[in-house]
């Protein structure tokens, strides 16, 4: 279904925003219904001549027309942001969307003055090729309308979540907004293995990248299992299964847990820090 074009402000042109924005940009959606706002004017002009968006260093101006505003400054700078556009917000009750770790809806409904329509959103930088995984929240008094551009919105960037209790968005920070990062690293550290084991490092990338896709593509393709899907790559007494009890032995299981626990809890910690 096409969704309807609303003009969308993002505050903070960032790794986040930019990634959704030239992400919706490549999809197709109308340069001129998006907004960016940032610190930096030089940023911002690129943005400008660059990708045909608006953009403003003035976040109270660049929202006054808004249907839409993302959210998408650091969580350390966003008291003072909302601070900035409670006023013009209030009058024009646009949807708000923040995606921001940690800060809760309701502190961000308050920083705006209260009584908005407000949705949070985990999502991930792969949004910039349309590959992003998004998990969202809505509070109670959003109206099914507002929920349904929502998500549009991030579907046309990737996948959509939706989670009833908010303090499952920790977890998908844990899962797909801080996981990339979990991948890439596990991309850097292969290649690193494989240029100490001999392989130039450029040949080397092109086969890891291949095949992380080709495992993706594999598992959601099939439908199988995980655990059966890397079961059938080890022979017994095979090169795979050394690699795994490899693995095993040196505690990977538990690193995982241990890394996926510590990133929801800072996203938590984050949210007491502050949220106030
Ligand atoms: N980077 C990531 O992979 C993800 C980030 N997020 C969330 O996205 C938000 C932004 O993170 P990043 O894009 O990584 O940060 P970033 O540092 O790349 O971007 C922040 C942007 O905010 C702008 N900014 C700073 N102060 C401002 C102000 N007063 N008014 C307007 N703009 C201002 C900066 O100029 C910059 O464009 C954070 O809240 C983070 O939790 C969520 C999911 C994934
Ligand atoms: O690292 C962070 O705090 C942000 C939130 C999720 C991904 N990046």
């Amino acid at each position: 279904m096409e969704m309807p074009v609303k003009k969308i402000t993002f505050i903070g042109a960032g790794n986040m925003a930019s990634a959704i924005f030239k992400g919706m940009l490549a999809q197709g959606y109308p340069p001129e219904a998006i907004t960016a706002t940032a610190r930096e004017a030089d940023h911002l002009d690129n943005l400008r001549q660059t990708l045909q968006i608006h953009v403003s260093g003035d976040n109270a101006v660049a929202v006054a027309d808004a249907d839409v505003i993302v959210l998408a400054v650091k969580p350390q700078v966003m008291q003072a942001v909302c601070r900035e556009i409670a006023d013009q917000v209030c009058q024009t009750r646009p949807l708000i969307i923040s995606v921001a770790a940690g800060l809760q809806a309701e502190t961000l409904n308050a920083w705006l003055g209260g009584g908005h329509a407000v949705i949070r959103c985990m999502p991930n930088t792969p949004s910039l090729v349309g590959a992003g995984a998004s998990g969202l929240y809505a509070l109670p008094g959003v109206l099914p309308a507002q929920r349904e551009f929502a998500d549009q919105l991030l579907s046309r960037v990737g996948l959509t979540e939706w989670v009833e209790q908010e303090a499952l968005l920790d977890v998908v920070t844990a899962i797909s907004g801080s996981g990339p990062a979990y991948f890439f690293m596990i991309f850097e550290m292969m290649e690193k293995a494989a240029v100490e084991l001999g392989m130039p490092a450029a040949e080397a990338r092109r086969l890891i990248l291949q095949t992380g896709l080709g495992a993706v593509r594999m598992a959601q393709e099939t439908g199988e299992e995980p655990a059966q899907l890397k079961r059938n790559v080890m022979s017994p007494n095979g090169t795979t299964e050394r690699a795994i009890h490899t693995f095993e032995q040196e505690g990977m299981e538990v690193m995982f847990l241990k890394a996926m626990q510590a990133c929801a809890d800072r996203a938590a910690e984050m949210a007491r820090e502050l949220g106030g």
